[in-house]
């Protein structure tokens, strides 16, 4: 991933998450400590023989489509395809190292799971999981992703609506993060757009022409690997890399709902506004019903109001 800035804000390590909504890098909670041991051999023979979603894409980039929303936008093209295939395989695909072809498998641990892997997911830190979900009045756990993907794969800046104590247990991952206050830095697609919640700027070649605030862009940088915890508070950018050389990595997300919004207080932070930019866009599309003039519309409102 091509430096787009020259300084990033280093993400801070802590023994747990402060209450302030802020990223830091958990050490030495254990909240996956027994599952350590998971590999892919452990994984193979343990996980049984469920089948297990697994993107491919051409470019090593995997940028999330909602595919609901594809009939939106007609020349829409998937940048990525996805299959379902027992473990055994995607372990097999992956240790061909052909390296025109990425793999990503990204799968909810479910009961599908083998019961070596449902004693390892019972053996989770659940009560540090806890502490931090009262501490930070989050919503309730609402899933647990098993990650695994090929070395050098790319997760593209986007933001979550969920909190996430995101868990390494294999190999390193890059992330940058961006404050919710760095949105119109991103500019992300339209909310009725497949990619809604990505940016539109390509990191790698960013069109500076088109996305001009994306040289303002001001963000944090961390390095996790095995044993960390990075939290990502909702609503904050992350665009994640799988570390070449470090082999293929292992992640186990834990999201939460937020936090219920007792009384609104003054000024709004940034987070709450993206949630209010989100609602007023969906009113507009829902009462257009003609998303092509979405743009067009809201331009108007804007600039009519201009003078
Ligand atoms: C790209 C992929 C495999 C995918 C494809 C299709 C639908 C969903 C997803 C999805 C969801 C989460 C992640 C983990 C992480 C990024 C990373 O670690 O690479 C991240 O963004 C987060 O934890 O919030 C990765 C993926
Ligand atoms: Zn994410």
């Amino acid at each position: 991933m091509r430096r787009y800035q020259e300084k990033a804000t280093i993400i801070p390590k802590r023994l747990e998450t402060s209450q302030s909504q802020q990223p830091v890098i958990i050490t030495g909670s254990d909240l996956v400590g027994s599952a350590y041991h998971w590999n892919l051999d452990y994984l193979c023979a343990h996980l049984g023989y469920g089948l297990y979603t697994v993107y491919s894409s051409t470019s090593g980039k995997f940028k999330y489509y909602d595919e609901k929303k594809v009939p939106n936008v007609p020349s829409f093209k998937p940048p990525t395809s996805h299959t379902d295939m027992t473990f055994q395989d995607f372990v097999s695909i992956l240790r061909q190292k052909n390296d025109s072809k990425w793999i990503y498998l990204q799968q909810p641990l479910n009961d599908t799971v083998g019961p070596r892997i449902e004693m390892d997911f019972k053996g989770f830190n659940w009560d540090f999981a806890y502490r931090q979900m009262k501490k930070n009045r989050w919503g309730p756990l609402t899933s647990n992703l098993l990650l695994v993907g090929m070395e050098g794969v790319i997760t593209p800046a986007h933001y979550d609506e969920q909190e996430n104590l995101f868990a390494q247990i294999q190999g390193y991952k890059r992330f940058l993060l961006f404050h919710p206050d760095q949105f119109e830095c991103l500019y992300p697609y339209p909310i009725f757009h497949p990619h809604d919640r990505q940016s539109q700027v390509d990191f790698d070649e960013p069109d500076l022409k088109k996305f001009p605030l994306f040289s303002k862009l001001k963000g944090y940088e961390g390095i996790v690997g095995p044993k960390d915890v990075l939290y990502i508070p909702m609503y904050w950018w992350h665009q994640v890399e799988s570390l070449q050389g470090h082999g293929e990595t292992i992640s186990c997300t834990f999201w939460f709902k937020a936090a219920p919004t007792e009384k609104v207080v003054y000024p709004l932070n940034a987070g709450q506004k993206v949630a209010i930019m989100r609602n007023i866009e969906k009113m507009i599309a829902d009462t257009l019903k003609d998303n092509k003039n979405m743009p067009h519309f809201m331009k108007t409102m804007v600039q009519g109001s201009a003078d």
